[in-house]
C-alpha cells in the first residue's frame, strides 16, 4: 500500500497547500492520504488559530483523494511535533506501507535540519512540489545532496502558485487564494480580519 503524508501548520489552508497536495497525488498515485496539521510545529511559534478549526479547515483537502483522512493524531500530542515521531506512528498502524511525505520547495531545502531526518530519508520517499518560480536549480541540488545520502525525491510538475498561509495572516493575500470550504471558516469564525 502506498501511503501520500502531508503535514504542515496550515493557519490556513490556501490554494497553494491545493495545488501541492493534488500534484504529490498525480505522481504517487497513492492507495492512501493522511493530512496531519500540526499541533506545534517544530521550527515556527505555535499558531495563534485554535488547532480545532485548523483541524475542520483542513477537510478542503477531502475531495481530493477518495481515502484521504484529516488526523488530529500530531494535535493531540500536544508539545513540538516531528515528522520522524508521525511516520513511525504510521509504520505501526500500516504495517509494511510505503511512505511517500510531500513537501513543498522551502521543506527540500531545508530537510537537513529535521530531527533524524537521515531516518526519515530510509523510511519514506520525499515528493516535491515547487513554490517559487525559479527555485528549480536549489530543489535540484538540495535532491542530490539528499540522494547521495540514500534518499529518494520525486518531483511533481504541477505549475507554481505562489501562496503563503503568513500572507492570509497579515492581510497581504485575499480570501480568494483560499478553498471554498476555508473562506466560509474564516467568515464564520472572523478569522485573519486585519482591524
Ligand atoms: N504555494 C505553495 N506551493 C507548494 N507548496 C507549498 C505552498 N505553500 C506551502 N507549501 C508547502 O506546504 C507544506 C505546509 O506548509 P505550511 O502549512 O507551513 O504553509 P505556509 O504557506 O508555508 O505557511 P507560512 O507562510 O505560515 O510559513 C510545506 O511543505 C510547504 O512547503
Ligand atoms: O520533524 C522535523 O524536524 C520537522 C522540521 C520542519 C518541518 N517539519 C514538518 O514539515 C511540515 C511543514 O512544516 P511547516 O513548519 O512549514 O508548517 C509539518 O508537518 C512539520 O511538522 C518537520
Amino acid at each position: 500500500m502506498k501511503l501520500l503524508l502531508f503535514g504542515g501548520t496550515f493557519d490556513p489552508p490556501h490554494n497553494g497547500h491545493m495545488r501541492l497536495l493534488q500534484s504529490a497525488i498525480d505522481a504517487v498515485q497513492p492507495d492512501k492520504v493522511v493530512v496531519m496539521p500540526a499541533g506545534i510545529p517544530p521550527h515556527k511559534a505555535a499558531s495563534a488559530t485554535p488547532a480545532s478549526l485548523r483541524l475542520t479547515m483542513c477537510q478542503c483537502f477531502a475531495p481530493l483523494h477518495p481515502n484521504l483522512t484529516v488526523s488530529d493524531w500530531e494535535i493531540g500530542r500536544g508539545g513540538k511535533n516531528y515528522t520522524i515521531d508521525t511516520v513511525r506512528m504510521l509504520e505501526e498502524r500500516y504495517p509494511g506501507a510505503e511512505i511517500f511525505l510531500s513537501v513543498g520547495s522551502d521543506m527540500l531545502t531545508t530537510f537537513t535540519q529535521w530531527r533524524e531526518w537521515q531516518s526519515l530519508l530510509q523510511k519514506t520517499t520525499l515528493v516535491v512540489q515547487s513554490r517559487y518560480s525559479g527555485d528549480g536549480a536549489d530543489l535540484a541540488a538540495a535532491a542530490q545532496k539528499l540522494e547521495a545520502a540514500g534518499g529518494r525525491v520525486i518531483f511533481a510538475h504541477a505549475p507554481v502558485l505562489q501562496a503563503a498561509s503568513s500572507d492570509v495572516r497579515a492581510g497581504k493575500l485575499g480570501m480568494d487564494a483560499l478553498p471554498p470550504l476555508v473562506q466560509h471558516i474564516c467568515k464564520q469564525y472572523h478569522l485573519y480580519e486585519k482591524s
